[in-house]
């Protein structure tokens, strides 16, 4: 099935997302699920109690595609394929989204210091035929960081809307010893399993 006009929407405000679904010459359109529908209930990304990481992730990507959708059904927009994703740092069964403070981002830092962490970023696509979700997991080495790394590091813009407080795709590059996984899916983007999800709904990224 080819969709009209190979299009789709990204449920995302987040600039990394949109700069890796160009990367992969992806026509998207971005929804906004916050400001473009006051009256849609925002994402709820409260965990549930004893809930897997792996799980929480998908279950927040699916939501944040899912609500895409309904918006699309209410504006009664074209039904193209909507895609969102989630993104969380795992430290030794510790859960870190986006620092809510400069403080949470020093102790998530602080944490990460000369440890080795997990990075998941669940992708979701919701179509005509439901949504699909998959999930990519990368494994992070830091080396040590000095505290006065730290303070500095914080005085940057880096940290604050970035899952554990950091962003590989910057200054924060130089903590990174060691990586296995995908690089696109620390910064936010998995484009391996994007890629799959989106040939699966009909979008052909070699046309
Ligand atoms: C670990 C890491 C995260 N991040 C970013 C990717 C995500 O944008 C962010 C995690 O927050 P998310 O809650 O996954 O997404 P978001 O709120 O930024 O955007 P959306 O509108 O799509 O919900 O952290 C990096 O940019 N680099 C990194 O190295």
């Amino acid at each position: 099935m080819t969709l009209p006009e190979n299009r789709i929407y990204l449920a995302s405000r987040s600039p990394r997302r949109r700069e890796l679904l160009k990367q992969i010459g992806v026509n998207f359109a971005t929804l906004l699920l916050r400001e473009a529908l006051p009256r849609m209930a925002d994402v709820d990304e409260t965990s549930m109690p004893d809930e897997a990481p792996e799980i929480y992730t998908s279950r927040i990507a699916r939501t944040k595609a899912g609500t895409g959708w309904m918006q699309i059904m209410q504006r009664k927009l074209p039904q193209l394929p909507v895609l969102a994703a989630d993104t969380i740092v795992v430290l030794k069964g510790r859960v870190f989204g986006k620092p809510e403070s400069a403080a949470h981002a020093q102790e998530m830092l602080r944490a990460l210091s000369g440890q080795t962490h997990q990075v998941l970023t669940a992708v979701a696509v919701a179509a005509q035929n439901g949504i699909h979700v998959r999930t990519s997991a990368s494994t992070v080495r830091f080396r040590h960081i000095s505290e006065r790394e730290i303070r500095l590091y914080l005085a940057s813009d880096e940290p604050h809307d970035k899952a554990g407080g950091y962003a590989i795709q910057g200054i924060a590059a130089v903590f990174v010893a060691e990586i296995s996984g995908s690089y696109s899916g620390v910064m936010g983007l998995p484009l391996f399993e994007t890629g799959q999800l989106l040939e699966e709904s009909g979008i052909k990224i070699f046309p």
